[in-house]
């Protein structure tokens, strides 16, 4: 229905605005564009499913999300990637791990402060009418 395709308009016009500002921040830095197999030649053999804040623009542009709850799950993955790939006591470590949850925890804090949580159900619930 045309008013369901406005609902999820409005989805991709707010997470727009979120991830903007999220990758905004320097300390993101690592998190803005897919890892460059040159630069950090084992990522690939040691994460299965990368994400970052590039391709995750990508797929609202897409039409890949239908709710906060999936643009979510990718924010999640960013965050256990940099958790896994990063798992030792060293200062670098340490920094990329923090940085990572504080990525997390930015997404979370703003979803739940400007997202209507009526709006959000009802794109859960359009997904699951699809
Ligand atoms: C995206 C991501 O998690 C990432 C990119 S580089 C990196 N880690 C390092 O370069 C070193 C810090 N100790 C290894 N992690």
């Amino acid at each position: 229905r045309e008013s369901e395709e406005a609902t999820l308009r409005e989805l991709r016009i707010f997470l727009r605005e979120v991830l903007s500002r999220i990758a905004l921040e320097r300390k993101f830095r690592n998190f803005a564009k897919a890892v460059d197999p040159e630069e950090v030649p084992d990522y690939f053999a040691v994460i299965k499913n990368p994400m970052d804040l590039s391709t995750m623009m990508n797929k609202i542009n897409m039409h890949e999300y239908t709710s906060a709850k999936d643009f979510l799950v990718d924010i999640d993955l960013i965050t256990s990637n940099a958790l896994e790939y990063n798992p030792d006591q060293d200062p670098s470590d340490r920094q990329i791990r923090n940085y990572a949850c504080e990525l997390k925890d930015m997404a979370y804090a703003i979803i739940d402060a400007e997202m209507d949580s009526d709006f959000e159900q009802t794109c859960v619930d359009i997904a699951t009418s699809r």
